[in-house]
């Protein structure tokens, strides 16, 4: 598959000294939607401010739709559109302007038809004569969007782009970012939002402390790294856990009703035929059972606390 953006060796130590990345090194597939996830402070926002530009890295290179960041900037940030966390445009501008003005920072012939559907689809039509100071802080982030799409870029980031907006943005965000997929549009967002990578990315990628830990497939990602969970339904409650169950490491739950055994599904002996031999010489009888698998959320979460 051909890389759209290549990130080699990139070290970022800021004037405090504070060194925000090591070494990290990505490769974004053209067309896929990747997810960087991590904690606060992770590096995540530094990670793309220096893969579109904005800041530069102490070592390392960036190659953007085949363009170096650094030695050819313009031809690498037109391909790139850039949703930040904060709105940092005129204030006292409308909506329109404000927008045709973005594209025309990329050198772009203005292109009316584009930017009314941009503004339809983002629902920004009815307020493109609206100044920017005197919209709701939804209909901000969509200006954000807007701008970030104006020049029609082949590859689109979005920082945090759903904390703190409201259920309907949140939903309008996640179709337009379908359709784009659908157009070839590659798309990289950094989120603390789990369910939001779980439900959206093909990829996944996971930084913490400045370090990339971890770089899959979602789908081999939770297929590799999740325990299951068997959960057994006991007939009668029990106490205490007899002795001859410790080396399962079972948990009992309050009422006594209920075990929950914790395996690794990719191993070939998963303990599973012995836990049942052992639970059927104590005499429990259990009623119901089921099995789980965890969660992208546990995954994260261990790996973290992994690193910590
Ligand atoms: N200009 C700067 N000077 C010094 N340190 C900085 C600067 N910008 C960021 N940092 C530090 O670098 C680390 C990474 O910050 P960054 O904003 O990249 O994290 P993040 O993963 O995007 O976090 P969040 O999820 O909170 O946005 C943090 O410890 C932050 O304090």
């Amino acid at each position: 598959m051909q890389h759209v953006i290549s990130v080699q060796n990139i070290n970022k130590t800021y004037a405090s000294g504070f060194t925000a990345l090591h070494d990290v090194s990505l490769d974004i597939q053209r067309g896929e939607i990747f997810a960087l996830l991590g904690p606060n402070g992770a590096g995540k926002t530094t990670l793309i401010s220096i893969i579109c530009g904005i800041v530069n890295a102490t070592r390392g290179t960036v190659c953007a739709d085949g363009h170096d960041i650094q030695a050819d900037y313009r031809a690498a940030r037109s391909k790139i559109g850039l949703v930040p966390q904060e709105l940092a445009t005129d204030a006292f501008e409308s909506v329109l302007a404000t927008v045709k003005f973005s594209r025309g920072l990329f050198g772009k012939a203005p292109n009316p038809g584009y930017i009314e559907q941009l503004l339809r689809q983002l629902s920004l039509w009815d307020k493109r004569d609206s100044r920017i100071m005197a919209l709701s802080g939804g209909m901000k982030r969509r200006v954000m969007i807007a701008k970030a799409l104006s020049h029609e870029p082949s590859i689109l980031f979005l920082d945090e782009p759903t904390a703190g907006v409201d259920v309907e943005l949140r939903r309008d965000m996640w179709n337009m970012v379908r359709g784009l997929q659908e157009r070839g549009v590659t798309i990289i967002l950094t989120t603390h939002y789990i369910e939001e990578a779980e439900e959206m990315a093909d990829r996944i990628g996971v930084i913490n402390k400045g370090r990339l830990v971890l770089v899959e497939d979602k789908t081999s990602l939770m297929e590799k790294l999740g325990t299951k969970q068997l959960r057994l339904h006991l007939q009668t409650p029990l106490q205490a856990l007899p002795a001859s169950l410790a080396p399962f490491n079972l948990a009992l739950s309050e009422d006594g009703q209920q075990l929950t055994y914790s395996f690794d599904a990719q191993h070939e002996n998963t303990g599973i035929t012995e836990l049942m031999r052992a639970l059927s010489a104590q005499g429990l009888d259990f009623k119901d059972l089921h099995s789980k698998q965890s969660s992208l959320e546990e995954i994260f979460v261990n790996l973290v606390r992994e690193q910590a």
